[in-house]
Order: C-alpha cells, then sequence, then structure tokens
C-alpha cells in the first residue's frame, strides 16, 4: 500500500495552477539565464561587458561616417571591477539614453539587415544589468551630440519585473568632447591575462579594424596604443530586404497581413529584393498553379488564406531568383587585413583570401581567411638580398605573439563574425569545425584525425553578413550552417595551397643550406689533396678553391617565393 507521507506537499489544482501562471519578463529570464548573454564567470563577464561597449562605439562611429577613437579605462579591486568605455561617436540623443541602457531588447539594429556588430539590441544593457546584480550599482552614461552645448549625463538602471529603465540621477553638465558617449559601469569582475583577456580581444579588434584608434588602460595602470593603419572608414554596408528563398512559411505569412501593399504583385516587388516585376510574375503564376486558380496579380495580401499562403511559399523556392545582392556586406579586404596581421603579428610568411559572397537561408554573407605561419625566433633559412642563405637569428618573441600557435602546438584560430572578435565557445564554432573538416596533411602539415592541425600558425577567419547566426545571445559562436562551412572551407583550401608552395620552398632551402654546409666543411681538404695531385702553388690552390666555392653559390642562389 502507498501511503503518502504528512510532510509531502498536497498536489495542486488546476484552478491553483492557473492562480500561479505570471508573465515572465525577458530581463528577469536574462537575470536568472546570464550565462545566456556571457556573464557566467566574473573572468568572461569583464571582457563581455568592455565588448559590448567597444563594439557599440565602433558601430556608432562607422554610422556616423566618424574616425573611431576609443578608450578603455579598466580597474580591479577585490572582485569589484570598474570599466569605462569612452568614444568620439555621433552620441545619444538624452530621451534614448535610458531605454538603451536599461531596457533588453532596444536598439537599433535588430530590425534592418544590415551588417553592423549589434545585432540583438540587449549587449549594454546586460552588461548593466549585471552590475546592477551583483554590486548593485546603475549605470552612468555621460553622452554629447554635435551641436549641443552640454552633455547629458544619467544614471540607469533596469526594473528587471517590468523590463524597463529606472533613471536615478540625471542632469545635463559640460564635457570637454564636441560628441560622443562615455559609460561607466561596475561589477564583479576578475582581470585575466591569457588568450581570453581584454588585450587579445582589443588586439584582435585591432587587426579586423584598421581604421580604429583605441586607447586602453588596464589595472595595473599601464597603457597599450593601438594606432590605425588608414584613415578610410569601411564603406557603409547597404540596407537590404529580405531575400525570398530564405523565408519560412510563418514569416510569409505574418508579412502577407502586416503588408501596407493592396496587391500580391506590389507586396512581391516592395518587400523582398531581387524580386523585379517578371519574378513576381512568375511566381504568382506558379502559385495560381498550385492554389486551383485561386491566387492573381490582384489578390489583397491581407486576405491571402493559409493555403494559397503556401502555396505561394513553394512557388517561391521553385521559381529561378537573383542571387542575393551583396554590396550589403562590407569585408575587411585582403589588404587592410594583410596591414593589421604585419602590425599586430611578427611571422615568416603571411597569406589572405577573399571569397565571393554567398548566401545561407537567403542571407547574404561572405568569408575572409587569412594564414600567418612561423614564429619569430624558430628555426630557419633566409636567403639575404644577395642571394647568401643564412641561419634566422633568434628574435625577441613580443608580450603578443601568443596569438600563433607554438610548432608543437594546434594551430591558433582568430575567429571573427562582422569584425568582432569570437573569444568563447570554439568548439562549436563553423569556423573551428572547418578548420578541423580540412585536411591540412595534404598541405604538409601534422594534423590528428579530427583535430586542428598542429603548427606555428594562426588561422584567421572572417564571416560577414547581414545577420550573423550566433548559436546563442552571447554571440560567442557561429552556427554551422553548411553553405557556411562549405564557403569557409573553400577560403582555407586557398590559403592552404599557399601555404604548402611556401612551406615546400622553405624545404628545399633547408635542405641547400645543409648541402652546402657540408661542401664548405670538406673544401679545405679537397684543396689539400688537390694541390698535392696537381702540384699546386699556394696561390693557385687558393684560387681554384674561391672559383669551385662561386660555382657552388652560383648554383645554388635561390629566390624566395612571392606570398
Ligand atoms: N556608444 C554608443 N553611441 C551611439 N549609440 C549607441 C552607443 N551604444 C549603444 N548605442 C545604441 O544603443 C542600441 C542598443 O545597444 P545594445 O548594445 O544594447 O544592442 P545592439 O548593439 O543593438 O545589439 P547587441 O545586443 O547584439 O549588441 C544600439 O543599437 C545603438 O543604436
Amino acid at each position: 500500500m502507498h501511503v503518502v507521507s504528512d510532510r509531502q506537499s498536497p498536489r495542486a489544482t488546476a484552478l491553483e495552477m492557473a492562480g500561479r501562471q505570471r508573465e515572465i519578463s525577458v530581463s528577469e529570464f536574462f537575470l536568472k539565464n546570464r550565462h545566456l548573454l556571457g556573464f557566467d564567470t566574473p573572468a568572461k563577464a569583464l571582457v563581455t561587458a568592455v565588448k559590448e561597449a567597444v563594439d557599440n562605439a565602433l558601430d556608432a562611429c562607422e554610422e556616423a561616417g566618424i574616425l573611431p577613437d576609443i578608450s578603455v579605462q579598466v580597474s580591479d579591486r577585490y572582485g569589484k571591477s570598474r570599466v569605462i568605455v569612452e568614444d568620439n561617436g555621433p552620441g545619444i540623443v538624452e530621451s534614448q539614453i535610458a531605454r538603451i541602457f536599461g531596457k533588453l531588447l532596444y536598439g537599433s539594429k535588430f530590425h534592418k539587415l544590415s551588417q553592423s556588430r549589434g545585432q540583438q539590441g540587449m549587449g549594454i544593457s546586460a552588461a548593466g544589468m549585471y552590475g546592477q546584480l551583483t554590486i548593485g550599482k546603475p549605470l552612468h552614461i555621460i553622452s554629447r551630440i554635435k551641436g549641443d552645448k552640454l552633455a547629458s549625463e544619467m544614471y540607469v538602471s533596469i526594473d528587471t519585473a517590468r523590463n524597463q529603465p529606472d533613471i536615478h540621477k540625471k542632469k545635463r553638465l559640460k564635457w570637454d568632447r564636441p560628441h560622443g558617449t562615455r559609460v561607466e559601469m561596475e561589477m564583479e569582475g576578475h582581470y585575466q591575462k591569457g588568450a581570453h583577456s581584454i588585450e587579445v580581444y582589443l588586439k584582435q579588434t585591432a587587426i579586423a579594424n584598421p581604421h580604429l584608434a583605441i586607447i586602453y588602460k588596464d589595472p595595473h595602470g599601464e597603457e597599450l596604443r593601438f594606432a590605425r593603419t588608414t584613415r578610410k572608414l569601411p564603406p557603409r554596408p547597404v540596407e537590404i530586404k529580405p531575400h525570398p528563398y530564405g523565408i519560412e512559411l510563418g514569416r510569409l505569412i505574418q508579412m502577407l497581413s502586416n503588408s501596407k501593399s493592396r496587391t500580391l504583385l506590389r507586396f512581391l516587388e516592395d518587400e523582398f529584393s531581387r524580386v523585379g516585376k517578371k519574378t513576381a510574375l512568375n511566381i504568382i503564376e506558379l502559385a495560381r498553379q498550385h492554389s486551383d486558380r485561386k491566387l492573381s496579380n490582384r489578390s489583397y495580401p491581407k486576405h491571402i488564406a493559409h493555403a494559397q499562403a503556401t502555396a505561394l511559399h513553394k512557388a517561391i523556392q521553385k521559381t529561378r531568383i537573383l542571387a542575393p545582392r551583396t554590396d550589403c556586406i562590407v569585408p575587411i579586404g585582403e589588404k587592410q587585413l594583410l596591414d593589421g596581421l604585419h602590425k599586430e603579428l611578427e611571422a615568416d610568411f603571411f597569406t589572405v583570401t577573399t571569397r565571393p559572397a554567398a548566401a545561407y537561408r537567403g542571407n547574404p554573407f561572405q568569408v575572409e581567411v587569412a594564414i600567418a605561419y612561423g614564429r619569430p625566433g624558430g628555426a630557419g633559412v633566409e636567403v639575404d638580398e644577395s642571394g647568401h642563405m643564412r641561419k634566422k637569428e633568434a628574435q625577441e618573441t613580443r608580450a603578443s605573439e601568443h596569438l600563433i600557435a607554438q610548432k608543437d602546438e594546434p594551430v591558433h584560430l582568430l575567429r571573427f563574425a562582422n569584425r568582432v572578435p569570437l573569444l568563447y565557445q570554439q568548439a562549436s564554432c563553423a569556423i573551428t569545425k572547418a578548420v578541423i573538416q580540412t585536411n591540412w596533411r595534404g598541405y604538409g602539415l601534422h594534423q590528428p584525425k579530427g583535430a586542428l592541425p598542429i603548427a606555428p600558425m594562426a588561422v584567421l577567419v572572417h564571416v560577414a553578413s547581414v545577420w550573423v547566426p550566433y548559436t546563442s545571445e552571447s554571440k560567442e559562436a557561429i552556427e554551422p550552417y553548411p553553405e557556411i562551412l562549405r564557403e569557409i572551407k573553400l577560403g582555407l583550401q586557398e590559403c592552404a595551397r599557399k601555404l604548402a608552395h611556401y612551406l615546400h620552398h622553405e624545404q628545399q632551402l633547408h635542405q641547400e643550406y645543409d648541402r652546402r654546409t657540408y661542401i664548405e666543411k670538406y673544401l679545405p681538404h679537397i684543396g689539400v689533396a688537390l694541390q698535392d695531385i696537381l702540384a699546386l702553388s699556394n696561390n693557385e690552390r687558393d684560387s681554384t678553391l674561391k672559383k669551385l666555392d662561386d660555382v657552388l653559390h652560383e648554383s645554388r642562389t635561390m629566390q624566395r617565393p612571392a606570398p
């Protein structure tokens, strides 16, 4: 017999259960699930907070056509950190400040299909919420827009139950910047060096953003400066409409019912990219056949029933439509990427490639790949301008060189999405998968099965898109869609071919160097033997040996291959 213990709570009735149903605000949700936003440990939270503020500053400057000058200051005392990020961007109008910093899912980038670092509208407010939760202090913002005499200062936190901003203090004040924004946040944090540090994030940001100048003051008061290598801003990405191939049925139904267009023909032409009149007519004709002729050019979008919308969706997939336009994507560019790598890394060989734009689920994207191979101080042979070979001198390795792996380590990956370095969740990222799935042995590298290749090398991959499919809200890894994986692999193969060519040449140089040292070692002995056999004078012997040496040298002068 089953006896119910007195201590067990009584079972609930449906009515009681109904009484407990409550709406959950988005901020309450993320407060409980802060790991989803990248605030799981104090060390990661600190890097994430800096990243959110710097990415916003860069987006704002570029959108306003301003060359970004950003300063970052971090202090850290007994687990309590303070981050101050200041930019020379366009500033934020006062009426928007509270909602931008005190409300999750509020932003200017979510609804448009255009390449930007921010996407979701909750990065900076989430950092504020984390500070509020761990230290109990609101965000402190100063912002001034061009032409305004005074700046606006505000202390803002989030009322998490309502996902609404709470303004604690606000005033107008004098500020020495003519325009820009300063965000100050306090939080539980842990400052650390290494692969997941603020320095590495900033260094990689400088590589992918050669137009950026940034000054960073670390918790020890040391200043690190990244100068810009170009004064040219990246072109402003064009905003596009969705491509029909990427539209799912539910979204199409919603678009039809929200449409302001009065006919189906206009709806297709107005709301999608790459659909002109001819393509729209083709789609409608095909949809008519699938819908017992219940659709026409003049059908009123809001009145199209589910069955007809399904027919329309099928027709879209079957109609030939131009691939998505690609001027909405702004890659870093091969020259800029090479300049950035040269500036921030020391390596023996660099190569870079930009793939043509492609699309996943109707979203245009473009992949860039670069390889930096060989660490200074590593063994190697070099050929000087006159063609002489010599062993390379060991050099002092820069502190930053840990971006390139040691020769017996797996290669280091520098992953980027829309010019933002991705520092965490490497294993689940499309970039890592593509590197592992590439056969590096075919290009002369050692690669354990199912793993990254082992080489003194950094592999940089940048995925730029109007909508980056991140694996989670913390935007740390890219979803491995087959189209994205394919493009990354093709880029890797192009770079790997050039690397293989370089490695082959290096190997030849080594062999040549060894042979030459061997000959040089025995040449004096040959001289003595020749002198004996041919009864040469000392002068004749030396001039014969010199000629022999010159001939050997001539035949072994080698040219370095172009990268
Ligand atoms: N320094 C700044 N200068 C000007 N505008 C800013 C600045 N920081 C934030 N904003 C504005 O605030 C909005 C919200 O920023 P937030 O970081 O919360 O989200 P996001 O950047 O849009 O997306 P994500 O959550 O993916 O980072 C941005 O869309 C931008 O319009």
